[in-house]
């Protein structure tokens, strides 16, 4: 990870115990921003131009937000980005021979496949076969294995949950984290899981649990951290959150206002939860821009060893 974990005297001094102490909003722009900074002069030192290609077939609202605030952020670090606008009524045929091109294609360090596909596309089938030194979204079997066998020295993390921990390490140090009661609200492929086998890496106990689990409300309640990720608004209450705790909120929902405006909200009830945690990500602001950083880190790392595959053969 390429930064360094916030004291944790950061937190204390900031946030004492009583009740009626402001809570730590965790400033996912400024970590984002700091790891931006570090990729940027990373690439500059390799002296590549790392190339991600996106593939976004139709569109919808949720992954509007991503692609626009991607292909900015990849421009800003000096890489080469090319996006691929398919139809809604692209054929699965057609979005694979696009992939394999791009797993031919020595300028493409990485390949994004934005989800969720239109339903004629089995998801699987597209995300496994992206060359897995290329899956910077880290979905491909052999980088989720590697993940949860903790192989993760040249694994591809996913982007969510690798920028959710870092939020957590920017106001915990790896101590205090060990033997920490983790819960994960929901298991995604695409966030709880990787998230969970992250945590487990930092030595929590990790519990996770979903639409099915009996009272969820009670384990919730027992949890040091709770990372959130159901994708309903308002869904994690105070009375889930037990004082003190550090609250991750991955959600990202665009809801309509008693005034007619849109408006992008998380998972948890912030303006209920906040009077109770230690250190809270808001939304927007939070997880989101952490997971744009991610995936530059990915890329970039993704070329970078391309680079010392090929440095090695030759
Ligand atoms: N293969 C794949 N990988 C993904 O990682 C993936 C995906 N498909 N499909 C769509 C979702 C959604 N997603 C977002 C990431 C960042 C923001 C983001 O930057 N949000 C900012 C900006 C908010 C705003 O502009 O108002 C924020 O929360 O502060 C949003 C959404 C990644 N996704």
């Amino acid at each position: 990870m390429a930064i360094a974990p916030l004291s944790s005297s950061k937190l204390s001094a900031s946030n004492s115990k009583s009740q009626s102490c402001d809570a730590v909003i965790i400033d996912g722009k400024q970590v984002a921003a700091d790891v931006i900074e570090s990729v940027k002069s990373r690439r500059a030192m390799a002296d590549i131009v790392p190339g991600l290609a996106v593939i976004l077939v139709g569109n919808n609202a949720a992954s509007s937000v991503y692609v626009r605030n991607k292909s900015a952020k990849a421009e800003e670090c000096g890489f080469a980005s090319q996006q691929f606008d398919l139809p809604v009524d692209t054929s699965e045929q057609e979005v694979l021979e696009l992939i394999n091109s791009l797993n031919n294609d020595t300028n493409i360090h990485g390949i994004l496949v934005q989800l969720p596909l239109p339903k004629q596309i089995d998801s699987h089938q597209v995300i496994q076969s992206i060359a897995p030194e290329k899956d910077v979204d880290g979905f491909h079997y052999l980088n989720t294995g590697k993940l949860t066998t903790g192989d993760t020295n040249d694994a591809l993390v996913p982007c969510t949950p690798a920028g959710s921990i870092q939020l957590i390490k920017s106001v915990m140090g790896a101590s205090e984290l060990s033997g920490k009661h983790a819960v994960v609200v929901g298991r995604s492929n695409i966030v709880g899981k990787p998230m969970a086998s992250l945590l487990l890496q930092e030595n929590c106990t990790v519990t996770v649990i979903h639409s099915r689990t009996n009272n969820p409300g009670e384990i919730c309640r027992q949890a040091d951290i709770v990372v959130a990720a159901v994708g309903i608004p308002n869904f994690i209450k105070e009375d889930w959150i037990k004082q003190g705790a550090v609250v991750i909120d991955v959600g990202i929902n665009r809801i309509t206002t008693d005034e007619g405006k849109t408006k992008l909200v998380g998972d948890v009830d912030f303006e209920n939860v906040r009077s109770k945690v230690s250190a809270i990500t808001p939304v927007p602001g939070g997880v989101g821009p952490m997971t744009i950083s991610m995936l530059m880190q990915n890329t970039l790392d993704a070329a970078i060893r391309g680079k010392s595959l090929i440095t090695k053969e030759s």
